[in-house]
């Protein structure tokens, strides 16, 4: 059985007078890849950013490969649904100045071999396709070496061809033991991961797979 890498207790998220999240447990092992499916307002944002250590719980348990995402440092990486803007300069040099300023990072080579980037170092921001966008942040997600990355609708609003280049780099980065939790609306999406939860009103039922839900 491979070790948990994301451990969430009995979460709750409390925002202003709504109950974001409510009891929510759930683990995801290493190198597994974990969709949060459910609709608007579901909660998934939330906790995606919760386990990624920007937002505080009121109560509950998370840990990333052991630790308190927001009070220890965990090296992780996200895509949120607002991806970087980087106008003026080419692909590698969006990464260089990335590796700036992070402790220990990939080689840039690294970094768009992993994302399958190679090809476009030279190519300017700006002729970057929406996919390929989208890519390059998950490269900035992955220079800090991590080995658990959250992605907020990973690929929302691109075509087939984007979809399928982006998730072959997923199983790519799980098949070498990255844990990946994603956030989405979308059935087909969520039913490409090896597990998945489905959110309802700040809840995660237990105990949810992706074959039961392609069978249901
Ligand atoms: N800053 C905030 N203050 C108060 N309530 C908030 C805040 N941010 C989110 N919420 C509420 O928390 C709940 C969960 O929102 P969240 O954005 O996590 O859902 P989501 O599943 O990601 O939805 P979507 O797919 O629409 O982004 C919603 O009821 C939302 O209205």
């Amino acid at each position: 059985m491979r070790a948990n890498v994301i451990e969430v207790r009995e979460l709750q998220v409390r925002l202003g007078e709504s109950e974001a999240l409510r009891g929510v447990s759930f683990a995801v092992a290493k190198g597994e890849i974990y969709a949060l499916l459910g609709g608007h307002g579901a909660g998934k944002t939330t906790l995606l950013e919760v386990v990624a250590g920007t937002r505080r719980p009121t109560s509950g348990i998370v840990r990333v490969r052991g630790a308190d995402p927001y009070c220890d440092a965990v090296r992780s990486g996200a895509v949120w649904r607002d991806g970087g803007l980087f106008p003026g300069l080419t692909v590698a040099e969006v990464v260089d100045t990335w590796r700036r300023w992070t402790l220990d990072p990939l080689t840039r080579d690294e970094a768009l071999r992993l994302t399958g980037l190679g090809a476009q170092a030279d190519v300017p921001f700006e002729r970057l396709g929406t996919g390929e966008r989208r890519l390059l942040d998950l490269a900035l997600a992955l220079v800090g070496q991590s080995d658990v990355v959250f992605l907020d609708e990973p690929t929302a609003g691109l075509g087939e061809h984007d979809v399928r280049r982006i998730w072959s780099v997923l199983r790519f980065l799980a098949a070498n033991g990255v844990t990946v939790l994603l956030a989405t609306r979308d059935v087909d999406e969520a039913c490409r991961a090896d597990r998945i939860g489905v959110m309802d009103k700040g809840r995660l039922p237990a105990g949810q797979s992706s074959a039961r839900v392609r069978a249901a």
